[in-house]
């Protein structure tokens, strides 16, 4: 499990203040909010790209080399999209099994275009290979931060499959960052909402969405 307890940071006029938040072990989590709510801060905290202020991040058993994430604007190594695919299975000094890379070219529609400088991928096709390679290793807590923004519907559907396929035969923990409600209420088991820098409510997706509609409610009423 990892917890949040009283978490700070300030970047310029922005305040992260996060009293508590448990992103429960083998779980699906959505992660919600507005542009600048500050969901992007909270994953670079937790994977610790960013320092806090003040607070703890207990990420209980996990290691820094189980957790991984993925952006909307994905870093490709100048390199091929092959390379690309078992960096990180290199630096954990593990051999790519061939099937295992041709499962994942294949899942990514990237087949045939190994040798290709990743780079120059589509940015649809970035994504999914930055899916690819943030789970080839078989990760522990994965941060998906709009990954799937530019993605077709049909590999955002090849994508949510690959999400359930991997919670039923050997469950992980994962933070999904998705403005699109279709992706939090197919695949989420909590839902996380924060609001200028705090966390609003954390519920099922059906008390996420009572909450809304209370919520909206209320603004609208006079
Ligand atoms: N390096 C920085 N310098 C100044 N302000 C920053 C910096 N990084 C983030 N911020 C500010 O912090 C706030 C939170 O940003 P963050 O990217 O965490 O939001 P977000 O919820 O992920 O937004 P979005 O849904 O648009 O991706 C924003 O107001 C942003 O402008």
């Amino acid at each position: 499990m990892v917890k949040i307890i009283e978490l700070e940071k300030r970047i310029e006029s922005f305040q992260l203040d996060i009293k508590s938040l448990l992103f429960q072990e083998k779980k699906i989590h959505g992660l919600i909010g507005s542009n600048g709510s500050g969901k992007s801060t909270l994953i670079k905290l937790i994977t610790g790209l960013m320092r806090p202020d003040q607070g703890t991040i207990d990420l209980g058993s996990l290691r820094s080399k189980d957790i991984t994430f993925t952006t909307q604007r994905p870093y490709m190594l100048h390199d091929t999209v092959y390379h690309n695919l078992i960096y990180p299975l290199k630096i954990r000094n593990q051999i790519p099994a061939k099937e295992v890379i041709g499962k994942w070219l294949d899942l990514c529609g990237l087949t045939g275009k190994e040798e290709q400088f990743a780079p120059s991928l589509s940015s649809g096709e970035r994504q999914k290979l930055s899916f690819a390679r943030a789970l080839i290793f078989k990760p522990k807590l994965v941060f998906i931060d709009e990954t799937m923004a530019n993605m077709d519907p049909d590999s955002i559907r090849a994508f949510e499959r690959i999400i359930t396929d991997i919670q039923s035969e050997d469950p992980i923990t994962w933070v999904i960052v998705s403005h699109q409600p279709t992706h939090i209420y197919n695949l989420c088991q909590e839902v996380h909402m924060m609001e200028a820098g705090k966390l609003l409510f954390s519920g099922t997706p059906t008390e996420t969405g009572y909450f809304m509609r209370e919520r909206h409610e209320k603004q609208w009423s006079y």
